[in-house]
Order: structure tokens, then sequence, then C-alpha cells
């Protein structure tokens, strides 16, 4: 059986029973360690409170090695961790879809994520549009396909959940070049970075499917013990310093509920301007109303 185990956001001790449970009796123990990190714990934080050893599955593990991690599946119990929730990546879905096809049974203990961002900030599920990833931009590659799939969402009125580039093991080419195999140390994209390269393609490309003055929520160290929330416009949080990762952004969409406002409203420095900053926003996308019916008469 493969069991893949959520570890929650930022503790060792966030694990549920169950998963812990389920981890006691499995004869391997698998970390990915590369679509989000335990804000408060190592592996060796994990290795002692588990009383097991825990091997770290990297990138190249998971997508073109995973027969190692299946390998006995059929007759072994095998558990495989991911940092908050076990499907916010779609590499999970698709461990669990090759273990199907190797005939291994597949049991999914679930635990927060970074879903939970939507709640804890206030906001309602019912609200949210497509989710999108940023990455990092580099000198000659600044993708942009995130535009799209926002300005999708704020047309229809929906806040859209920014989840950021984590660069786990990036080698060092000029190292590479020498013959070297170097690895720069991990890199996490902070609010600001996201809101700068947002910035920048909206100046790109002039759509206006945000603007500068467009209010978010940055959500930092989301379940930690210095979780924290700022509710600014967009260009307020590309000068914003949220701290140690890790971070993402919610993009609001025009129908902000009055209750979700208030809720917001604790985060923000200026009450009154992000308020305003919210009216504003409302009348964007906003519907043409309808056209007038005309009353047709009626003769007998
Ligand atoms: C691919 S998602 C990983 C989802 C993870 N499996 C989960 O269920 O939470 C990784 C991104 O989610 C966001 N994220 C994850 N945990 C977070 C946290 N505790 N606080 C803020 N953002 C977080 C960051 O933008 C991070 O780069």
């Amino acid at each position: 059986m493969l069991y893949l185990i959520g570890l929650g956001l930022s503790h060792e001790t966030d694990i549920t029973v169950r998963g812990l449970e389920t981890i006691k009796k499995c004869s391997r123990v698998y970390l990915e360690a590369y679509t989000s990190i335990l804000m408060t714990a190592s592996k060796e934080d994990l290795e002692k409170f588990y009383g097991k050893e825990v091997i770290l599955a990297d990138r190249e593990m998971v997508e073109s090695k995973s027969d190692e991690i299946l390998h006995n599946g059929q007759t072994e119990d095998i558990a495989f961790l991911v940092v908050g929730d076990v499907f916010g990546a779609t590499t999970h879905t698709d461990l669990v879809i090759r273990a199907r096809e190797l005939g291994i049974k597949v049991e999914s203990i679930h635990n927060a994520s970074v879903m939970n961002a939507v709640g804890a900030c206030g906001l309602q599920l019912y609200n949210f549009g497509q989710a999108v990833s940023i990455v990092f931009f580099t000198e000659n590659w600044r993708p942009d396909s995130f535009y799209a799939k926002i300005e999708e969402n704020r047309k229809i009125g929906l806040h859209t959940l920014l989840l950021l580039d984590i660069k786990v093991k990036e080698p060092n080419f000029k190292e590479m070049m020498r013959g070297r195999t170097v690895y720069e140390p991990p890199r996490y994209m902070s609010v600001s970075t996201c809101c700068e390269q947002l910035l920048e393609i909206e100046e790109k490309r002039g759509e206006k499917a945000y603007t500068p003055d467009t209010p978010c929520v940055a959500v930092s160290r989301l379940g930690s013990p210095t979780q924290s929330f700022k509710a600014a416009t967009l260009k307020e949080l590309a000068e914003y310093d949220a701290g140690a990762p890790l971070h993402s952004v919610v993009m609001l969409g025009r129908q902000v509920h009055d209750l979700e406002l208030e809720y917001l409203l604790e985060f923000a420095d200026d009450k009154e301007a992000f308020k305003k900053a919210v009216r504003a926003d409302q009348e964007y996308f906003k519907p043409p109303p309808p056209p007038p019916v005309e009353e047709e008469e009626f003769s007998d």
C-alpha cells in the first residue's frame, strides 16, 4: 500500500494522529521536499518525532525514478510525506496514477494546506476563481501565462490565489561549465517580488486585467506561530517586506462581500484607504446595466 500523508504547514507535530500511526507501520518513509517546506521543522526533527529514518525525495526521484519509491508497494507499506496537503501539486497526482498502474493500492491522509489561506484571511471559497503560479523571472524568460487567468477571474468578479515559486535545487551553470556540480541555495519568492513581476507584466500588456491600485492580501507563513496577513494595494505590496518564507498573495475580485471586507480591514494599515481601493475596484469589469425593457403596447 502507498500512503500519501499530508504533514500540515509548519511543525513536526502538525501531522494527524492517523498519519503518525501509519508512518510507524511503514517499511520506508519518503519526504517530498521540493514543492513546499515545513517552516519550523527539519528532516532530523521529523526523524526524531517519528522514530524512523526519512528518505528525502527530490524532484528527480519523484518524477523520473518513481519506481524506486513504489518498489514492492504491492506487498509493503510505503509512506510518501507531503508538506501541506497531499494533492497540492500535479506531481503527487502523477505518482498515484503510476502506483495504480502497478497494481499498488493507495490511501491518502489529508492535512491543512496553503488552501487554508482562503478562510484564514477572511475570504470565502465560493468567491475564488482559478489559482495561478508565479515563477521567478530570469533575464530572458519572463512567462506571463498567469495574466490571462487572472483576467478571466476578475472579469467575472472572482478572487485569485497566487502561489509563489520555490527553487530548491538549482544547478549553478557557470560552475557546471567548469566541470563542477554546484547547487545554488534555495530561493523562495517573496510577496514583493511577486507583485513587482505582476506590475511589470501589466505595464507590458496594458490590458488592465488589474492595476497598481488593485486590492490584494499578502499571506505570510500561514499556519506557523508567526503567520501574518497584510491587506494593501498591489503597488504597496511591491514594497512590502513580508519577512521569512513562505508567502502567497490573494488578488481580490469585484465580488467582495461586505463580511469579507470587514474581516480584511483588520489587516490594513490604513483602513479607509483600503476600503476606498476595494470600492473603486468593484467598478472594474462591472457588467453594464441591462438595457431598459421596452413596454409592449397591447391592443385588443
Ligand atoms: C505548490 S504549493 C504546495 C502546496 C502544499 N502541498 C500545500 O498543500 O500547502 C507551494 C506554494 O504554496 C504557498 N505556500 C505553501 N505553504 C504556505 C504557507 N504556510 N504560507 C504561505 N504560503 C504558502 C507558497 O507560495 C509556496 O511556494
